[in-house]
């Protein structure tokens, strides 16, 4: 259903595109959504896929909206915080920004209570996306309700009652399409090695881990179970399975995520400092 939901995203980039692809048009009407970035390709590009209005900087057409996503970097989200606060009424703002915590945002902006953290990921612009969300207790009812609304148009959603899970959240969905994409190329090059094309080798990975994504997503079966339906004894998986466990394959990806976790916390605390 379509919604009258002003949308104003601050930063154009990888996310903000994923999530505009998602919305416009479906939530919202692509006019409905304007986008602040200093790159006139990107908005050029944005403006001519959906239809968005844009601009090189905030303004009058961020007051005027409902809702104001922040999608730039950790890094640059100082400056944006500075330009946005003499613009800011009673919008629900709604951050993308890894580490970034609601609290110092919200001191930022001179004590605006109405932010919501969240952290999706770039499958959201195919309808696929994984969205963590955490909101400050000045969020009402409705705002939340809009916040989780822009979040299902684009894909999943999950609460998080602590804000601070919203780290792990991010080294698992957040991260997690760059370590799908990882293996896929892994698996290409093994593919290489032993004789395949390249084209064969990517179109054999992909379409495994669709499959079994699908496969694990359908089932109420522990994904443990499913692993242990694919591997005869003595067979090739066995053989495989057996190679990544004395290489330590399942402690290198644990000790991985541990550590986007703790850059999340670390670009946290950076941000907090300033
Ligand atoms: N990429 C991902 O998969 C995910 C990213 N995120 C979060 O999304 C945020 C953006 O990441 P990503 O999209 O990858 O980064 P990008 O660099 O692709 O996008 C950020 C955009 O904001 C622009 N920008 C810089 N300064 C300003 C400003 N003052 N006002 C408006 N726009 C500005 C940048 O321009 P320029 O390039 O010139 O600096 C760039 O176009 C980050 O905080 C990240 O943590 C969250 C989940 C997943
Ligand atoms: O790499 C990053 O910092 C961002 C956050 C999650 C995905 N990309």
């Amino acid at each position: 259903m379509q919604t009258e939901l002003k949308i104003a995203f601050i930063g154009g980039g990888n996310m903000a595109g994923a999530l505009i692809g998602g919305l416009a048009g479906k939530l919202t009407a692509g006019a409905n959504i304007h986008v602040v970035d200093p790159n006139p390709a990107t908005l050029e590009k944005l403006s001519q896929q959906f239809g968005v209005s844009t601009a090189g900087a905030i303004g009058e057409v961020v007051a005027a909206c409902d809702m104001v996503v922040l999608a730039v970097k950790p890094q640059q989200m100082k400056e944006v915080v500075a330009a946005l606060q003499p613009r800011l009424r009673s919008q629900v703002i709604v951050s993308v920004a890894a580490g970034v915590r609601a609290s110092d945002l919200s001191r930022m902006l001179g004590g605006h209570g109405a932010i919501v953290r969240t952290m999706p990921n770039t499958p959201a612009l195919i309808g696929k996306g994984m969205t963590g969300m955490a909101a400050l207790p000045g969020v009402s009812p409705a705002q939340r309700d809009a916040a989780e609304a822009v979040m299902r148009a684009v894909g999943k959603t999950l609460w998080v009652s602590d804000e601070a899970l919203l780290d792990p959240v991010t080294a698992v969905s957040g991260s997690g399409p760059a370590y799908v994409f990882y293996f896929i190329e892994a698996m290409q090059q093994a593919a290489q090695e032993m004789g395949l094309s390249a084209e064969q080798g990517v179109e054999l990975a992909i379409a495994t881990f669709v499959g079994a994504a699908q496969l694990a997503a359908d089932s109420d079966e522990p994904v443990s179970l499913l692993r242990e339906r694919v591997t005869s004894k003595g067979g090739t998986t066995y053989a495989a399975l057996t190679s990544m466990e004395s290489d330590g394959v399942k402690q290198s990806i644990v000790k991985a995520l541990k550590a986007a976790a703790a850059r999340g916390k670390e670009m946290g605390d950076e941000f907090g400092r300033g």
